[in-house]
């Protein structure tokens, strides 16, 4: 009788505690700036748009409250940041590395690859994966990656002298073909490329699905959202997303096989990656052997190729398409860079090697400048578990997801004077050094940053230089014609013409 007295008060106390505390951390969370939204479901109702008009609202919310706003959306609160400090605070700090619930709607596609692993998983994977994008590897991969930029050349010159074309189909082509050969070790060839080309779609229409999820919050429930359309056309899409990879990876496998080939995989260094295979060695081989020693397994394998062959084309495809853009509307800085390669070439018709590449000091700042104004990846986000201070906020631990929107960042006046116009100038050496190590992010930071930026920035400037040594740019489309969408990687609603004109003096081998 006494022990049932003593649990019911302990029951009631315990209550008690939850509820003060959740109130108090309610309390708490109100008093972030924000808009008010409808009881119990908060700000659910203002996020269900279509997805131009949720990245218009997005912006108008960032301009309105100055470094960070709260939504609450069931049953989740929601911390939208965009301050330096704020997102230093996170990012930096491995304790906020987990990903947000938004991730795990990528997860029916990526499972656990590394851009969604966490903890000793993520941490394994990674070290497998790093040598494959050391910088004496990525000087293997530049002669491929140069070889695909000559393709694409070759393939231009034989149209018209002038030709105006969509840049984002163009750009992802190239991009899909090198990360297949350097980290697949697999050349798209005239059987695959069409299975290419479906994948690449497929990958279009299964961000607009993901994106269409994330802002019905009722969705978030697997149950409800595979009885729905959209729910049942993500099955099929992932269906045909996960053959392609697939058939990537029964290749190389047998290709490995058929050669014969071992190396030891307790010292996975990059001398030991060059070592046998030299620059046929891709990341692939580095999955395939440290499934031999039991680190990895076939679905291990097939999610860190699903991660890769995503991140790794369609990112850098959105960086080279706006790149395109800028150029064409910026004849001045065009020129600029075009004396740089011919600085670098003079006459030679001869490809990039990555010394060429590293002396094109004013195109990387052309490309910086890019991914400042269109970062590929708008915005991130993550879990937090401990209450923290973000602009002068207390933000309440537990139910909190924090979205780190580098679009706002970037476009900040009083970090970018004038943000909206072209300046490669801002990242000349002498004017980065005093911006806050966290005012420019396109690659994220901290421990979860990008393993792929190195190489994306050498496949960039590859591209973006093959193309201005031998085509002069045109505007089409204006930049001020744009219209965002929300998207996994920051698209428009509309395609990006870009006009091709064959520079006088060319002479294509
Ligand atoms: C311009 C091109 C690129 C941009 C702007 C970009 C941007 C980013 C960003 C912002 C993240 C952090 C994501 C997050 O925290 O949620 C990330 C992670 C990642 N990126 Fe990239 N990326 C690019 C190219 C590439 C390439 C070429 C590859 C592969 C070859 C790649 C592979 C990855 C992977 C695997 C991760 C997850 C890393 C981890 O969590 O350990 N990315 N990227």
């Amino acid at each position: 009788m006494l022990l049932t007295a003593v649990c019911i008060v302990l029951l009631i106390v315990l209550i008690l505690e939850w509820f003060l505390n959740r109130r108090s951390r309610a309390r708490a969370f109100w008093k972030i700036p924000g808009r008010r939204g409808t009881l119990i479901f908060g700000n659910c109702l203002d996020v269900v748009e279509t997805p131009d008009v949720l990245f218009k609202k997005l912006r108008k919310w960032a301009n309105s409250y100055k470094d960070l706003y709260r939504q609450w959306i069931f049953p989740y609160g929601v911390v939208h940041i965009y301050n330096p400090n704020d997102i230093e605070v996170i990012i930096s700090n491995s304790k906020y590395n987990t990903k947000s619930l938004l991730y795990d709607f990528l997860r029916p596609w990526l499972r656990d690859g590394l851009l969604l692993s966490k903890g000793n998983k993520w941490q394994v994977r990674r070290k497998i994966l790093t040598p494959s994008f050391h910088f004496n590897i990525l000087q293997h991969f530049t002669t491929i990656v140069e070889e695909n930029s000559s393709r694409l050349i070759r393939n231009l010159a034989k149209g018209e002298i002038e030709q105006t074309l969509d840049a984002v189909p163009l750009m992802s082509d190239v991009t899909l073909n090198s990360i297949c050969e350097t980290s697949m070790g697999t050349k798209l060839d005239e059987d695959t490329s069409g299975a290419g080309k479906i994948y690449k779609n497929s990958i279009h229409e299964i961000g607009k699905l993901i994106i269409y999820r994330i802002a019905r919050s009722w969705l978030v429930f697997d149950t409800i959202f595979h009885l729905t359309k959209e729910g049942r056309r993500q099955k099929q899409v992932l269906k045909i997303i996960h053959e392609f990879p697939k058939k990537i990876i029964e290749e190389r496998r047998s290709y490995i096989e058929s050669h014969g080939f071992e190396i030891p995989t307790s010292d996975l260094n990059e001398d030991v990656v060059l070592g046998p295979l030299k620059r046929k060695m891709a990341m692939l081989d580095l999955l395939l052997f440290a499934e031999k020693d039991g680190l990895i397994n076939e679905d291990g394998i097939q999610e860190e190729v699903d991660t890769f062959m995503f991140e790794g084309h369609d990112t850098t495809a959105m960086g080279l398409t706006y790149a395109l853009l800028e150029l064409a509307n910026n004849p001045a800085i065009q020129d600029k860079v075009a004396r740089e390669l011919n600085d670098i070439f003079s006459e030679s018709t001869r490809t990039a090697s990555i010394h060429d590449l590293g002396q094109m000091k004013y195109l990387e700042s052309c490309i910086k400048e890019t991914l400042r104004l269109y970062p590929p990846v708008p915005f991130i986000s993550r879990y937090l578990t401990d209450g923290l201070i973000l602009s002068g906020h207390s933000i309440p631990p537990g139910m909190t997801l924090c979205h780190i929107h580098i679009f706002d960042l970037h476009r900040r006046e009083d970090l970018y004077p004038e943000p909206l116009s072209f300046n490669p100038d801002r990242f000349a050496p002498e004017n980065c050094i005093s911006r806050h190590p966290y005012a420019y992010i396109p690659f994220s930071g901290g421990s979860r940053n990008c393993i792929g930026q190195r190489f994306a920035m050498m496949e960039m400037k590859s591209v973006l230089s093959a193309i201005l040594r031998q085509f002069i740019l045109l505007p089409v489309t204006n930049r001020s014609e744009l219209e965002f969408t929300t998207d996994l990687v920051l698209r428009t609603t509309h395609p990006i013409y870009v006009k091709f004109v064959r520079r006088n003096n060319v002479n294509l081998q």
